[in-house]
């Protein structure tokens, strides 16, 4: 029996949605297993600039600090996407919660269902065997890197900079993950054009001596966009940087099933946070249309973390279970369909 704090930050669009669902299933699990999960909401994202006039409020940044783990929902809203010109902008939350907390590495599992074959684009033969983990370098690179403008404001660069310490902490992380699954660990960069890239292959290419079990391979971006459509199930263990990581992912959501089926952790030295890869989906907002499923599963990666791993297993079982039913959001173009709030109490229900 365990207690747990958990910094809750459900954010904008449809964050708290799916959120709720999480703690639904992780009240389930406390019932459960025995522990006792407290949520701390915090505000994050647009609703903080709204009541704070800062993205990400020092009290909010201050509740992660010093809890067990943050549990993260999605940021932004379309008046900022559409105002090139705001200032303030709700995905500088996100992101300075990430480099505050040192979360550099963001893991990225894609899996295919077999029950939702039928929803991939790719012919079902293509689909046997994808697992993969995408390993996302997730504080450094164009993300961070100087930026501005100049020439009366007609001129506009962003710097993609990374660091031999950087790479190498995130490269180190991406040989262990392939060491406990299949072995085989795919870089993906733009060597061929960019002076970063081939710093980072020029690293891990040092550290592969460390590594002799592991098949080292090296792939550039536009390749790996058409490798990841052509034959997904090469890839075991995909190490790359910070705008790579982010397009890939969305982009092998799409094998799986659907956006709203991703989940992803980001750890580095202190706490752990612990997302979904969707954003907001503004439009689908307060209407229970959501799928859930990437926020529970990021849960279930939450108590992996907390080193609760047999808990964190029964969620994934109920999620396989609940979408072998042919239950679904209409995402999931379901046999019933059902919206998120069902959704949550199936799945709460299947790990009873
Ligand atoms: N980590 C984050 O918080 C995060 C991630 C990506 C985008 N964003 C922000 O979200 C806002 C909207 O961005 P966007 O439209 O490019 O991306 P999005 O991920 O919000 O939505 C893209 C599409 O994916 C589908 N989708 C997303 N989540 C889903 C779910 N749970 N269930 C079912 N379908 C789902 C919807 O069809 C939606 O139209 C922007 O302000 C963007 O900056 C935030
Ligand atoms: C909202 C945005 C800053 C964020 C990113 O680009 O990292 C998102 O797309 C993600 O994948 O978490
Ligand atoms: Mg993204």
């Amino acid at each position: 029996m365990s207690n747990f704090n958990i910094a809750t930050l459900d954010g904008d669009g449809i964050g708290p949605e799916v959120i709720k669902q999480g703690i639904k299933v992780l009240n389930q699990v406390g019932l459960k297993f025995g522990h006792t999960f407290r949520f701390d909401f915090a505000p994050v994202g647009a609703v903080a600039i709204d009541e704070t006039g800062s993205p990400l409020p020092d009290d909010t940044l201050d509740l992660c600090k010093r809890s067990d783990a943050i549990f993260f929902g999605s940021i932004g809203h379309p008046r900022f996407d559409n105002d090139p010109s705001a200032k303030v902008r709700p995905e500088q939350g996100l992101l300075k919660l990430r480099k505050e907390l040192g979360l550099y590495a963001n893991l990225r599992p894609v899996a295919g269902y077999d029950e939702l074959t039928h929803l991939s684009p790719l012919r079902p033969e293509r689909m046997k065997g994808v697992d993969m983990l995408i390993v996302r370098e997730l504080t450094g690179g164009i993300y961070f890197g100087e930026k501005g403008r100049r020439d009366g404001g007609d001129t506009a660069y962003d710097t993609c900079l990374y660091t031999r310490p950087e790479i190498e902490r995130i490269v180190k992380m991406g040989f262990e993950a392939a060491g406990n699954r299949r072995s085989k660990l795919t870089l993906v960069d733009k060597a061929n054009v960019m002076e970063s890239s081939r710093l980072w292959r020029e690293v891990t290419r040092e550290m592969a001596g460390q590594y002799p079990d592991i098949e080292l391979n090296f792939m550039f971006v536009d390749n790996a966009a058409m490798q990841l459509i052509l034959n997904p199930a090469q890839f075991d263990v995909i190490v790359t940087s910070n705008m790579f990581g982010d397009i890939l992912s969305d982009a092998s959501s799409v094998l799986a099933g659907s956006l709203g089926l991703l989940p992803s952790s980001s750890i580095g030295s202190q706490v752990g946070m612990f997302e979904p890869i969707h954003g907001s989906w503004p439009e689908g907002a307060g209407q229970d249309r959501a799928n859930p499923i990437a926020t529970i599963l990021s849960a279930a990666m939450m108590l992996d973390h907390l080193g609760l791993v047999k808990e964190g297993d029964a969620i994934r079982v109920a999620v396989n279970a609940t979408l072998a039913s042919g239950t679904g959001t209409e995402d999931l173009n379901p046999k019933k369909k059902v919206g998120t709030e069902e959704m949550g109490d199936l799945i709460a229900a299947a790990l009873k």
